[in-house]
């Protein structure tokens, strides 16, 4: 099992970095939906069902799948003999900004299903700003893997 780990290293760092790029592209993407979402379309038209398409459709197909690959090729990485080293920092910053992506993941999940019922509560300008979280979290997890501190 190990061995295949360590022989499988650059194929599934290869996958794992495809299927980050599928799940980055989606929490960016969503809460800008949202946004115009929420300020430029009447609740229950054939627009707002167009925008529900949109969104459940990205939720579902790309997003969900690619933050589950996301995690099973980056655990494979964790279990590779010789890749993770706990004693140093990198791990756990890195480790709470993947934790913090997907919180943020589950709370978009959560704001559909609101404006599938037509109860959001969420301003524009809310969306706005959690729209820079992802961007936060990226910054961290690029500079934990890459600097190794
Ligand atoms: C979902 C849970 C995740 C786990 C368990 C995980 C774990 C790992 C591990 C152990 C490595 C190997 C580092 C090495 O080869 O030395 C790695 C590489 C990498 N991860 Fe993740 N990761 C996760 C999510 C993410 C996310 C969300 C991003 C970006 C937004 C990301 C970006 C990267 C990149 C770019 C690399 C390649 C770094 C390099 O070797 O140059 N990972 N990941």
């Amino acid at each position: 099992m190990w061995d295949f780990l360590a022989l499988a290293y650059p194929w599934i760092k290869s996958l794992h970095i495809l299927s980050v790029i599928a799940w980055m592209a989606g929490l960016f993407y969503l809460p800008r939906l949202f946004v115009y979402h929420v300020e430029r379309v009447a609740a229950g038209g054939d627009t707002d069902l167009l925008f529900q398409t949109m969104e459940h459709k990205l939720l579902r197909y790309i997003m969900n799948p690619a933050m589950i690959a996301a995690w099973i090729f980056g655990l494979l990485l964790v279990l590779t003999p010789g890749i993770v080293y706990w004693g140093s920092v990198w791990p756990w910053t890195k480790a709470a900004a993947v934790l913090g992506m997907t919180w943020f993941h589950h709370w978009l999940g959560l704001r559909r299903k609101n404006f599938v019922r037509g109860d959001n509560k969420v301003s524009g300008r809310h969306y706005r700003m959690m729209n820079e979280l992802p961007t936060l979290f990226l910054i961290v997890i690029v500079f934990s893997v890459v600097l190794k501190f």
